[in-house]
Parts: structure tokens; C-alpha cells; sequence
């Protein structure tokens, strides 16, 4: 991996905040593309240490800057674990800038892959994830950087 996806594949505070920074004045914006009830994937409930089959909280968005989509990413909240921490008023604002506020949370380590995104069409070099906790509540966040974010911040390709 090039240093320069490095810094951004490795960063442990909010991804929002680092992708406002980098717009440079573009415009930040989440777009929801799904928010429902569902099942996660074996590999999502893996990750997340649940039975697999269990209802979780499930979120797709676009981290778009200047209406162009820069990152995607699938959240998965185990349902027994939510205790009426009512995200689905998340709407379009940003998950992140909502976790980042919680007194102590917690980030487990970050998992990277070359794989892209298997719940979106549009290609990228790199996706990661990782699980926030705080109390009882637990979210596992997977997020796929994009070529366009590239293409913008002419970044390398890898
Ligand atoms: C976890 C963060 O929140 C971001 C916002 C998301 C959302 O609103 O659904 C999803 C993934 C993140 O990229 C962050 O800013 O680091």
C-alpha cells in the first residue's frame, strides 16, 4: 500500500472529519442509500462475535464530496445491543460525527482488503472495518474507499 493510502486506510479518529479536511471547501454530504432491519452477513456477524442469523441495524451510505461519492460504507448494529439508541434518526447525518461524541468509546483494531465493496457497484483501491463499542452498544463499520476520492485528491492508484 502507498504511504499516502496508507494515511487514510490507518486513521483511527472520525473519517468524517478527515474527509471535510481534505475537501478543501467541497461540499460534505452522507447520502443514505439503505436503512433497514436485516441479517448480517456470516462475515459481519463474525466480525461483530454474534450468532449469525440475529437482527441488526443495517445502514449503507455514500461519504460524498461535492455530490461525488468519495466512500461507501455498510454499518451493521446488532439489534439486543441497540437499547433504543434510535440511529435510524440518523438520517443523512453523518454516524461518525455521532460516535466521536460518545464518552468512552472504544475502536478495535482495523481490518483492511483489496476486495471491493460487496454491497456497492463503484470500484476502489482499499476498504477497511473495524468495531466501535461503547456500553453495550456495538457497531461495526465497513468502509470502501473510492477511485473518484483518487481521481480528486490525486492520490495513487494502490
Ligand atoms: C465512522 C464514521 O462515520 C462515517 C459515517 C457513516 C454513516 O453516516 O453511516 C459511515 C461510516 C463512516 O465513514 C467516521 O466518521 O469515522
Amino acid at each position: 500500500m502507498s504511504p499516502a493510502w496508507w494515511a487514510w486506510v490507518a486513521t483511527r479518529d472520525s473519517l468524517t472529519a478527515r474527509l471535510i479536511d481534505a475537501g478543501a471547501g467541497r461540499s460534505f454530504r452522507v447520502r443514505l442509500l439503505a436503512q433497514r432491519l436485516g441479517k448480517p452477513s456470516l462475515d459481519e456477524a463474525q466480525a461483530l462475535g454474534q450468532p449469525h442469523g440475529r437482527l441488526a441495524w443495517l445502514r449503507e451510505v455514500a461519504l460524498c464530496l461535492d455530490e461525488r461519492p468519495w466512500v461507501v460504507a455498510r454499518s451493521v448494529a446488532p439489534l439486543a445491543q441497540l437499547r433504543g439508541q434510535r440511529l435510524e434518526r440518523l438520517g443523512e447525518r453523518s454516524l461518525g460525527s455521532w460516535l466521536f461524541r460518545q464518552p468512552d468509546l472504544e475502536r478495535s483494531p482495523i481490518e483492511v482488503t483489496a476486495a471491493p465493496a460487496p454491497f456497492h457497484p463503484l470500484d476502489g483501491p482499499w476498504g477497511r472495518r473495524s468495531v466501535f463499542r461503547h456500553g453495550r452498544f456495538a457497531v461495526l463499520v465497513q468502509e470502501f474507499f473510492l477511485d473518484q476520492m483518487a481521481d480528486d485528491l490525486a492520490l495513487p492508484s494502490r
